[in-house]
């Protein structure tokens, strides 16, 4: 059973960027660094997906794609957009 949904792990970590410290909230510290840092992770992190779907167990690419979801949601919010604004073109 999910522990959130993509809805709420975006409510999570808009309040994160806003408020979090970089100190101990990882999204407050990427949304420091900003879009060239968070871009980084996001092909980083779509690398592993692609390694892990073919390589690797359903577990494993289900952790991968996670992750990779959550730095998406990162760079969102870095760039000021919402889950409407992604979601009209889908
Ligand atoms: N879902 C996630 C999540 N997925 C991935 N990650 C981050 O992405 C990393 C995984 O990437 P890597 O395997 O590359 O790890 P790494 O090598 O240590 O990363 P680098 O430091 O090298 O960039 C993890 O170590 C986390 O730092 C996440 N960090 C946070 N969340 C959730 O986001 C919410 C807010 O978290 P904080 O902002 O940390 O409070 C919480 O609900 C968390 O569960």
């Amino acid at each position: 059973m999910a522990s959130k949904t993509f809805e709420e792990l975006f409510v999570e970590l808009q309040q994160k960027a806003a408020t979090g410290d970089p100190a101990t909230s990882r999204t407050a510290q990427l949304v420091q660094q900003g879009v060239h840092a968070i871009g980084k992770k996001v092909v980083e992190e779509a690398a592993e997906v692609w390694m892990a779907a073919e390589y690797q167990s359903e577990a494993e690419a289900a952790e991968e794609i996670s992750q990779l979801l959550y730095h998406l949601q990162v760079m969102m919010i870095a760039r000021g957009l919402t889950l409407d604004d992604v979601y009209k073109y889908l």
